[in-house]
């Protein structure tokens, strides 16, 4: 190996959702994604994830397999620093393994206290009968994705709900940017009569102005997702002056420590998410949570999900490296 070059290793991997996921943008049934172990000079290895979610704007699965394969094999860090913007998911992934070189440590797999970690409902009625087992471990803090059914449906479902969940329940209503204006001012208008039971309406509509025009009239404050999953558009978002929330998904946001160096120099007010990344970039992704939380208390994190997929058999991560790929 030439000076100051890292090896470069790769696993392709898939998992199943237990029952597909559903939101504004359709089914969901299947999460693949790539693990990827670097090894340096002095023999230490350290792993990253590409999660790749092209839905919301990233590179594809295939695109982030062609870059990898580009390498062939090696990479210096002066070319992990100039992966493009285009392949947030690879600049995510290899920085974290980089950093992580200097534990030398195979990531293992974790668990979060629920009361830190906000449950993922499904969409629909079925709600109504979902909350019940994450309340009873533990967790207080519950997203539900709307904009799935008729804002009247949902309506109709959000009112039992609220009268079903005991009063230190509170609720995200997630929409993926699928409501209208006059749907996403039904919804504050409910949510603001609920008193302090729902933390945030997240993504309610596509574009940035019309929420930034809506959400000073509302006291229910409005998160930031698909609208701020490029750099550039949390970059632009910011500079515009948005005053509510940002749900930040590390996997899916290129290099963790540009991301750092923008919610700590801004101060922004954060909601670490998922997106359904095995213990390898959420490891990863909570090591950036955990620096960028604010003093005096972060929300809950957004990576109540664990119980969506088909559970990692014993030493995942190992067999992935027995097989050839
Ligand atoms: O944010 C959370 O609490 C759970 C994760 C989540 O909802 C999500 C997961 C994968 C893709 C998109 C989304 C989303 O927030 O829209
Ligand atoms: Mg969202």
């Amino acid at each position: 190996m030439r000076s100051n070059r890292l090896n470069v290793q790769f696993r392709y991997y898939e998992r199943n959702f237990v029952r597909p996921l559903q939101t504004s943008y359709g089914s969901w049934a299947k999460r693949e994604g790539i693990v990827v172990r670097l090894r340096d000079e002095a023999n230490r290895f350290g792993w990253g994830e590409i999660a790749p979610l092209p839905w919301f704007g990233t590179e594809t699965l295939e695109q982030a397999i062609a870059f990898l394969r580009s390498l062939d094999g090696e990479i210096s860090p002066a070319q992990l620093w100039q992966i493009p913007d285009t392949l947030p998911c690879c600049q995510f992934a290899l920085e974290s393994a980089f950093k992580s070189l200097a534990n030398d440590r195979e990531p293992t797999p974790f668990t979060l206290p629920p009361d830190r970690l906000a449950a993922l409902l499904p969409a629909g009625e079925r709600v109504l009968s979902s909350w019940q087992n994450p309340w009873t471990a533990g967790h207080r803090t519950f997203k539900w994705k709307i904009g799935v059914f008729t804002s009247e449906l949902e309506w109709g479902w959000f009112a039992q709900l609220l009268g079903n969940l005991p009063p230190e329940g509170r609720l995200r209503l997630d929409a993926n940017g699928a409501l209208t204006e006059a749907a996403c001012r039904g919804w504050l208008e409910r949510c603001d009569g609920a008193g302090d039971r729902v933390e945030f309406l997240e993504q309610p509509l596509a574009q940035v102005a019309p929420m930034q025009a809506i959400a000073p009239h509302f006291r229910t404050p409005i998160a930031l997702d698909e609208s701020v999953t490029q750099f550039k558009h949390l970059q632009a978002a910011v500079q515009g002056g948005w005053r509510g929330l940002f749900v930040l998904k590390p996997s899916i946001a290129g290099f963790p420590s540009r991301l750092q160096a923008t919610i700590q120099t801004r101060g922004l007010d954060c909601v670490f998410s998922s997106v359904f990344e095995s213990f390898v970039g959420q490891g990863a992704a909570l090591r950036l949570a955990e620096v960028g939380a604010r003093p005096g208390g972060a929300r809950a994190l957004g990576f109540g999900v664990g119980s969506w997929l088909d559970p990692l058999p014993p030493r995942w991560l190992a067999g992935l490296w027995n097989r050839r790929s």
